[in-house]
Parts: C-alpha cells; structure tokens; sequence
C-alpha cells in the first residue's frame, strides 16, 4: 500500500530515506499502524536485507518501548519466539525502532477467512511456541500485557512460526499493581477487571483467550461491558472462590451478598450500581461441546487429543490467577507433550502431528 506519513517533524513517503546508526533505511511500503505508531518495510541501503521499522508517533512511548526491548535483548528471540530488534535511533525527533520483518498477524490470518477453526496439531505448535516466549518472559520478571492477536505474528508464509511482538506495554512483574490498567477486551484477565493484584499470569489468560479464538473461530467471552465478560465467565466455570472475591476490590459492581452466599449481580443492578447499560447476547461457549464441531470439519480427528486440548484451556483459563497454570507447567502438558498420542492406535494422527511442526497444510481438509 502507497504511503505518506505526516509526523510533525517529518514527512514520509515511499523511496525516503532514514538515517540509523547501523545503516541508512530506504522506505518500501507502509505495513500497518498502532496506537503508538506506524509501521514500514524499508531495505537497508547496499544491503537486500529488509526490515520493519516502527515509527513512534510519541518519543516517550519509543524510549519506554526501547528500553523494554533492551530488558529483553539477552533472551534468544528465535528460541524464544519474541520479535527482533535490531537498532533504535532518533530521526528529525522522532523515534524510529528496527525489528526484523515478519508476515502476518494471527488476527489478518483469521480475518480471512472467520469461519475458519485452525486443526489441533496447528494450535499446538503455535501454543508450545508462545508458551516458550511467557516462560522466557517470566524468567526475567516481565509481563507483555497486551498479547491479542494482533501482537502475534508468523514469520514468514511458508512455516508454522510465531513471534510476540509490540512490549510497548510490557512492564516488570514488580511494578504491577492491583490499580494497573492493562490488556484490551476481550483478552483483559478476571483480576484485572475485579481488582486483584496482578503478577504475569495475566499473559497465561490472554494466551488462553488467544488459543480459544484460533480453536472456535470467535472469541470464547463477551465484552462490550465487563458485566458480560464476568458473566460469561461465571456462566462456563462457576461463581469464583470466596478467597478470590473476598481480595477483589471491585466485586461490589459485579457480586452481591445474599446472607451469607455471594452470588452474580442482575443486569440491573449493575447499571444501577456503574451506570452502564448491559445488553446480554447469551453468546457463552461450551468448551466441550466443540469437540463435535472439529470432528466434523476435519479428516484426521482425535478425541482424546480434543480433551488434551480443553483440559489445557481451562487451566489457562482459570479465573483465581494463584491457581491458573504456569508456563513450564503447560510446557509439560499432555497436549503439549502428546504424551497421550502414544501407541499403535494413534500412530497415524500422531504423524499428522508431527508433520504440522513443519509444515501448515494440516489446516485444509
Ligand atoms: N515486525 C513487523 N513486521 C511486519 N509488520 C509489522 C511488524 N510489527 C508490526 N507490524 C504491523 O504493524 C502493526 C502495528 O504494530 P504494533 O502493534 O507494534 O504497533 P502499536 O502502535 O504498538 O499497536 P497497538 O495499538 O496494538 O498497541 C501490527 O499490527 C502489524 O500489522
């Protein structure tokens, strides 16, 4: 797509250059934009090497974004799955940072085509991947806080390969409090909505939520108003435990006490207590009935496999983030680790699973 950016200290168009401190940039074509910027392909001058520079539209954001990259920069970004990158420098005051170029995000890839569901192997190779980068991100004490599906990217057309990108809003786990405001519906964690305190398992929900949309073709909760979200949420795993209530600092918008026994606001009294009007679209998944939904759509289809997968995705999701599954504990899981594709009677779907660490042809029937 043409390209014209109009920053108020520079103006750019395609075939403009941009002066780094490795290297001179020659602007190619636009590639996307955020809150925080713009993106564009640009080739690196005397060089056939290409990249994607993020132009900051506000040079606080770029230093804050810039000085995450460099918390992260000893953790291998191939093995780990996080974007590279590989200089920032200042031009005409702007802020201008130097990934590597990747391809699409998970959401353009779905955006296709909404009614597609992505084959089990698929998601599991896209979920071990991004399990490695929460873990690597957890070994150094930092929370993404804003993974969707946007922010993952596959690298390149031909393979099954994510990486994480945008830590324009990653923070140190320690520097997160109960009043922090992080990730965006409908991938924003049950403590971040009921005012709990937050630690990096707020990456492990939104993961879930990510791996849910790949599985159902939608997104698993509501969220025009937190109400539906918290609804929905009580509605799939039950009203959460006493503990986590009793800690949650803004329970009273969305639970009430009958005597003793808590239970979920009406529609009314919520707007009666935030103002907000609720509009309840009764749109909740059943996690396992969507088993019959993916038996019917592909060919090499394995049941236990589908549990593997659900029984993975509740952990994930698991409302009181102290018990939610950590990164290495996935790591470890059966569907993970196909512990349960085991035997002569899954050798042909367990090849299929095999083959999908490579290739992505598993997705069509
Ligand atoms: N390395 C890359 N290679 C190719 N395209 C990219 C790359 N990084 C970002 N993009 C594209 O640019 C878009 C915006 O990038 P990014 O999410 O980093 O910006 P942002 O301003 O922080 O966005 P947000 O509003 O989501 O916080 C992405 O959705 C993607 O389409």
């Amino acid at each position: 797509s043409s390209l014209r950016l109009s920053l108020p200290h520079l103006q750019l168009m395609e075939g403009h250059c941009l002066d780094g401190n490795q290297g001179i940039y020659k602007v190619q074509e636009f590639l996307g934009n955020g809150s925080f910027g713009n993106v564009v392909k640009c080739t690196k001058l005397g060089s056939q090497e290409c990249y994607a520079i993020k132009i900051m539209n506000c040079s606080r954001a770029g230093q804050e974004e810039f000085e995450m990259m460099k918390l992260i920069k000893d953790l291998d970004p191939d093995e780990n799955h996080l974007i590279k990158m590989f200089e920032c420098f200042t031009f005409h005051s702007v802020t201008c940072i130097v990934y590597e170029l990747l391809d699409v995000s998970l959401f353009d890839s779905y955006k296709r085509d909404s009614s597609t569901r992505t084959h089990l192997c698929l998601i599991r190779v896209i979920a071990q991947q991004l399990l490695k980068a929460l873990k690597a991100l957890k070994s150094i004490g930092v929370a993404h806080c804003d993974i969707t599906l946007d922010n993952i990217m596959f690298t390149d057309p031909d393979s099954v390969n994510v990486k994480l990108i945008d830590f324009g809003l990653a923070v140190e786990t320690k520097k997160l409090s109960t009043e922090t405001d992080i990730q965006v519906t409908p991938f924003r964690a049950p403590e971040v909505i009921l005012g709990l305190p937050l630690d990096e398992s707020v990456d492990m929900w939104a993961l879930g939520v990510v791996l849910a949309c790949v599985y159902f073709g939608n997104y698993p909760f509501p969220s025009k108003t937190e109400y539906e979200t918290i609804r929905a949420m009580v509605q799939i795993f039950g009203l959460p435990e006493a503990e986590v209530l009793h800690k949650a600092k803004n329970k009273a918008a969305f639970f009430t006490r009958d005597n003793s026994d808590w239970r979920l606001c009406t529609p009314e009294e919520y707007t009666e207590t935030t103002g907000q009007q609720v509009e309840i679209k009764n749109h909740v998944i059943n996690l396992d009935a969507m088993i019959h939904e993916h038996r019917d759509m592909f060919e090499a289809h394995d049941d236990d496999d589908h549990r593997a997968f659900i029984d993975l995705l509740k952990n994930m999701l698991e409302v009181n983030p102290q018990n939610r599954i950590t990164p290495i504990q996935a790591l470890e899981h059966d569907f993970i680790t196909m512990k349960h594709l085991a035997g002569k009677s899954k050798a042909v779907y367990a090849g299929k699973a095999e083959e999908s660490q490579t290739h992505s042809s598993i997705n069509t029937r």
